[in-house]
């Protein structure tokens, strides 16, 4: 279903917003691509060094938990907190937290920071609202899809924006669910091949950095960027016409990033609606 809501593009993002990236090695290049692609710029530095002067320039921060260590857990609470010193927005991806208790600790104690947005997929997500999660390694699981698990997700992020006024929440899968206080919204665009490379989660937590820094409000943020990633796939697999042909439909939907938003009225594609 085509939103009764009219969005409005957010690009050419200006000015180009600097975005700070503590993330994985799996696809940290794919991410820093993914935000030069649509007209932001990234800087990956795990350097608490860097920090203080750094953040004079930075617009907004992904903190991806993918790959952890003790030194990074310290990197991403003082991004953190120099963040919210100045004002910046900030995303967190709880990437692999049905995996591991170690992963749970660290995506509460970053929770309790009252991040802007909190993702994850489906799998992950549940595991932050404390149910019952079937998520394998970084992947969510398909019983955690279906739609009584979905509306019973959708209570458990409502109960977390309630102790969260300032967070949006955001669980990725074959539909999407956006909770932000008491809205609730469920994104309808996307292709099965999305769910078949790895990185394509950690490229919507960049993707929403990048807008939030540009200065979008956050529930639009998180609305398109999920939105325009998810149609970027749609024309990929457009333009490859091969669903099996995964690593094509990937190398297309990341040229799409930089391609779909030269077509001013790309956003008229997105589907979904406010529940
Ligand atoms: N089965 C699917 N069908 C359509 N789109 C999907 C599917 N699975 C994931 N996506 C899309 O792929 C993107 C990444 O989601 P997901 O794979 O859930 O995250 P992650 O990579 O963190 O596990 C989202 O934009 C989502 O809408
Ligand atoms: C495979 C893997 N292992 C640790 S991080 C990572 C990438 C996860 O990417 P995504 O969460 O976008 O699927
Ligand atoms: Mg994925």
């Amino acid at each position: 279903m085509l939103f009764t809501h009219k969005f409005q593009t957010p690009f050419p993002l200006l000015p180009s917003p600097l975005v700070h990236c503590i993330t994985n090695s799996v696809t940290c290049e794919t991410v820093a691509n993914s935000v030069l692609y649509i007209g932001g710029k990234p800087i990956m530095t795990e350097d608490t060094r860097d920090f203080s002067d750094l953040y004079e320039q930075v617009g907004g921060v992904l903190i991806n938990i993918g790959h952890l260590s003790e030194e990074k857990e310290t990197a991403m609470i003082l991004a953190i907190e120099e963040a919210k010193i100045r004002n910046v927005p900030i995303v967190v991806d709880n990437v692999g937290v049905s995996s591991s208790r170690i992963r749970k600790e660290v995506a509460n104690r970053l929770l309790s920071l009252d991040p802007t947005v909190v993702k994850g997929n489906v799998s992950e997500m549940r595991t932050l609202c404390n149910l019952a999660s079937h998520g394998k390694g970084v992947d969510a699981a398909e019983e955690d899809q279906n739609l009584s698990a979905m509306k019973e997700l959708e209570e458990g992020l409502l109960a977390l924006a309630r102790k969260h006024p300032n967070t949006c929440f955001l669980a990725t899968g074959p539909s999407d669910l956006v909770v932000y206080q008491s809205q609730v919204v469920l994104l309808q665009n996307g292709i099965e091949a999305l769910d078949q490379f790895t990185g394509t989660g950690d490229v919507v937590g960049a993707l929403i950095a990048t807008l939030l820094g540009s200065g979008v409000d956050v529930l639009q943020s998180v609305l398109q960027a999920v939105s325009y990633f998810n149609l970027c796939g749609e024309k990929a697999l457009e333009i490859v016409q091969n669903e099996a042909k995964i690593a094509s439909i990937r190398e297309e939907t990341l040229n799409q990033l930089s391609l779909l938003k030269q077509n001013e009225s790309w956003q008229n594609d997105i589907r979904g609606d406010w529940l």
